[in-house]
């Protein structure tokens, strides 16, 4: 489990993470999602000991990292995948950090198994290791004192599709263990299909701290799409809907998305008027909206576009 209270972090006058109180619970995968520059690297710092808070705390099973009798065995993270020596490969990297945390050599070898890297990879310099490669040797890294707790910062930045899925159904697994399990991400959809928790922040803030079923529920309401074949109809349906006050978008050149009626009074209203539908659909919400919907204000970037193409 991993506790924070009031933690806060600030550089000089800005301050990075301001005052957060979670506990992230063990035997499911928690979510920390929030754009760039939230604050989430530096969350998971602190948790590691590799920032100090300039107020609050942040446990790791009861602890400071720093007072960890044994940390490796405690919490394992994949912070920077690119966190290896360029002329070392990955087996001797895992095996320097084994013997100087008196952890036995096979473990390397059941680690390796674990991330999929066989001999010929593990035997590569870190130069020369791609980048799902290098995420594979620093999640090797973070699994090898079996540790309860689990940190992974944007860990499918960059992979591949096979990279992703890959790493989702690790990150489940490991929950499904009981294990705590923390991964970062910018992207709204990638925690959907991974995260039971949500633990969203902006601006170093907390925004929301949930079951991700509920930030769906409660963010951003289903949507109705409506479409009509003739101009006529759409113009009169559009005309009865903007007396509802309800929101009308123009979805192409045949359809509207409207928010605020359920798709059976839309189609009653439609019906009164004699207009013809080719489709009456309800549009639920995707956790991206229910995110937009939430950190509204915080995402600086917002006019830029979403927040999954700002990196
Ligand atoms: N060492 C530092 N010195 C000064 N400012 C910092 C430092 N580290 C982080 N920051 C600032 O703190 C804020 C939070 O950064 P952080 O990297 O924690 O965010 P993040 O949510 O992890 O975003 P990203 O995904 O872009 O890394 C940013 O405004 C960043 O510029």
């Amino acid at each position: 489990m991993i506790t924070l209270r009031g933690l806060t972090k600030r550089f000089g006058p800005a301050t990075a993470v301001d005052d957060l109180t979670v506990d992230i619970l063990p035997g499911r995968v928690t979510g920390f999602l929030g754009p760039n520059g939230a604050g989430k690297s530096t969350t998971m710092r602190m948790i590691l000991g590799l920032d100090r808070p300039t107020a609050g705390r942040a446990l790791v099973d009861g602890r400071p990292y720093r007072e960890l009798r044994h940390p490796l065995h405690t919490v394992g993270a994949l912070l920077d995948a690119g966190a290896i020596h360029p002329a070392r490969s990955g087996r001797a990297h895992l095996l320097a950090t084994a013997r100087s945390n008196g952890i036995p050599r096979r473990r390397v070898d059941e680690v390796l198994a674990l991330v999929g890297l066989d001999e010929r990879a593990a035997a590569k310099p870190g130069r020369t290791l791609s980048l799902g490669m290098g995420q594979r040797l620093g999640i090797a890294g973070a699994l090898l004192g079996d540790p309860p707790v689990l940190l992974f910062d944007e860990p499918v930045n960059g992979l591949d599709p096979d990279g992703v899925r890959w790493i989702r159904q690790l990150a489940r697994s490991l929950a499904g263990q009981g294990r705590t399990v923390l991964v970062s991400s910018h992207l709204m959809s990638e925690m959907q299909q991974t995260a039971d928790q949500l633990v969203v922040i902006g601006r170093g803030r907390l925004i929301t701290d949930a079951p991700v079923a509920e930030v769906l529920a409660g963010g951003a309401a289903a949507a109705v799409r409506v479409r009509v074949p003739q101009p006529s109809g759409l113009a009169a349906l559009a005309a009865r809907l903007a007396a509802e006050a309800v929101t009308v978008e123009a979805d192409g050149p045949d359809a509207l998305t409207v928010t605020g009626l359920t798709a059976e009074r839309v189609g009653d209203l439609a019906y009164d008027l004699g207009v013809r539908l080719h489709e009456l659909t309800t549009v639920a919400p995707s956790l991206e909206q229910a995110f937009m919907a939430l950190t509204g204000g915080s995402v600086e970037y917002a006019a830029n576009g979403s927040p999954e193409t700002a990196r």
